[in-house]
C-alpha cells in the first residue's frame, strides 16, 4: 500500500530537549544561586555501564548542571552503598540520584532503591514514585517510558482513544509505559512471554511498544497498516563482518518500516531521548527541592 514508514528521529528530539534543559538548567542557577545537580553512581566495572555512565556525566555537564560521578569496586558491601546513597539524600546540591542498574549479585536492588530519597528519584524507580504514577499523582517518571511518549505526542497529537498494545512487562519500561499510556486515555494492553498469539494481539494496535529483549522480533506482517511502532530494544548481535557486532531492536526494522506509518530506529531512537529525560527530570527535580516554581510543560 504506502510507502516506507516515517522515521522518528529520537537523536534529534533529544537534542531540542536538551537544548530547553540547558536553558531551564540557567535560569534555575540565576534564580537558585547554583548549579541542578545529578549523582551518578556505578558499581562495578561492566563496560557498557561505563559507557552509559559517562555519557550521562558529559551531557549533565554540557546542559550547565553538576554532574557528580560516584563509583563502587564491584565487590563492594551492599551496605558500603546504603551509607553513599544516605549522604546523597543530605547533600543539598545533589537534586537527583541515579544508581545504575544492575547492580551486583551481594546487593538487593529493591532495598537500594528504597533508600534513595523519593524527592531525588529521577529514575522514577522507588515505590512512592511508582504509586504516584498509578494514581495520578505529581511524582517521577521512568526516563525511557517518558522518552517514548513524548515521541508519540509529538507525532500524532493527542493519543485519546488509541488502541496501545505494550510487549513487555518489565518495572523499568512496560509497566510505567501502560501507566503512561493509561493516563493518555489509550486503550491499553500488555503482552509478554505468555501471551497468545502475540502477532493477532499486535496487529490491533495503532501504537506499538516493543521492550521485550527479543532482538528483531516483531515483524512487518504483525503491524496495522499505518501503525506508529516504538522499539525499545537494545540488542549487541554478531554483524555480518566476522568479530564484529551491531545494534538491533526488538523490531525487524526492514518489514517493519514497510507496513508502519512511522517507527523509530535503533540506534537514535528512543536510547538518545533516556538520557535527555533523565536531565529532564533533574531540572524538575532541582526546581521542587528548592520550592522553586516551574512550568514542567515547557520542557
Ligand atoms: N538506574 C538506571 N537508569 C537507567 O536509565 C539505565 C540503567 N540504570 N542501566 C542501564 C540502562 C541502559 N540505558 C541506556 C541509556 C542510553 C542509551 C543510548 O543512548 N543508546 C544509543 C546507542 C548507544 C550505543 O551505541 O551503545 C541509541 O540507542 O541510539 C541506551 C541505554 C539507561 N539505563
Amino acid at each position: 500500500m504506502s510507502a516506507e514508514a516515517e522515521r522518528i528521529d529520537g537523536k534529534a528530539f533529544a537534542e531540542g530537549l536538551r537544548d530547553r534543559v540547558a536553558e531551564a538548567a540557567a535560569a534555575f542557577t540565576a534564580r537558585a544561586g547554583r548549579q541542578p545537580g545529578l549523582a551518578v553512581v556505578l558499581v562495578g566495572e561492566d563496560p557498557a555501564s561505563q559507557v552509559y555512565v559517562r555519557n550521562k556525566g558529559r551531557q549533565t555537564v554540557a546542559c550547565g548542571m553538576a554532574s557528580f560521578e560516584h563509583r563502587l569496586p564491584a565487590d563492594a558491601a551492599e551496605a558500603d552503598l546504603l551509607a553513599l546513597v544516605e549522604t546523597l539524600n543530605g547533600d543539598p546540591a545533589v537534586d537527583g540520584i541515579l544508581v545504575q542498574l544492575p547492580l551486583p549479585p551481594q546487593m538487593d536492588e529493591a532495598k537500594v532503591i528504597a533508600a534513595i530519597n523519593p524527592d531525588k528519584d529521577v529514575d522514577g524507580f522507588h515505590v512512592v514514585n511508582v504509586g504516584r504514577l498509578a494514581t495520578g499523582l505529581p511524582g517521577f517518571v521512568p526516563c525511557t517510558p517518558l522518552g517514548c511518549v513524548m515521541l508519540l505526542r509529538d507525532r500524532l497529537g493527542s493519543l485519546s482513544g488509541l488502541d496501545a498494545v505494550v510487549i513487555g512487562r518489565s518495572n523499568i519500561v512496560g509497566k510505567p509505559m501502560a501507566q503512561l499510556l493509561l493516563a493518555e486515555s489509550c486503550t491499553v494492553t500488555v503482552a509478554h512471554s505468555r501471551t497468545r498469539d502475540l502477532p493477532e494481539v499486535v496487529r490491533r494496535a495503532d501504537i506499538v511498544v516493543a521492550a521485550v529483549g527479543r532482538p528483531e522480533m516483531v515483524k512487518g506482517d504483525w503491524l496495522k497498516p499505518g501503525a506508529t511502532v516504538i522499539d525499545v530494544g537494545i540488542n549487541r548481535v554478531p554483524a555480518a563482518e566476522a568479530g564484529k557486532t551491531r545494534l538491533v531492536g526488538d523490531v525487524d526494522y526492514a518489514s517493519a518500516a514497510a507496513v508502519a506509518g512511522a517507527i523509530t530506529p535503533v540506534p537514535g531512537g528512543v536510547g538518545p531521548m533516556t538520557i535527555a529525560v533523565l536531565l529532564r527530570n533533574t531540572i524538575v527535580a532541582a526546581h521542587r527541592n528548592e520550592g522553586l516554581d516551574f512550568d514542567e510543560s515547557t520542557l
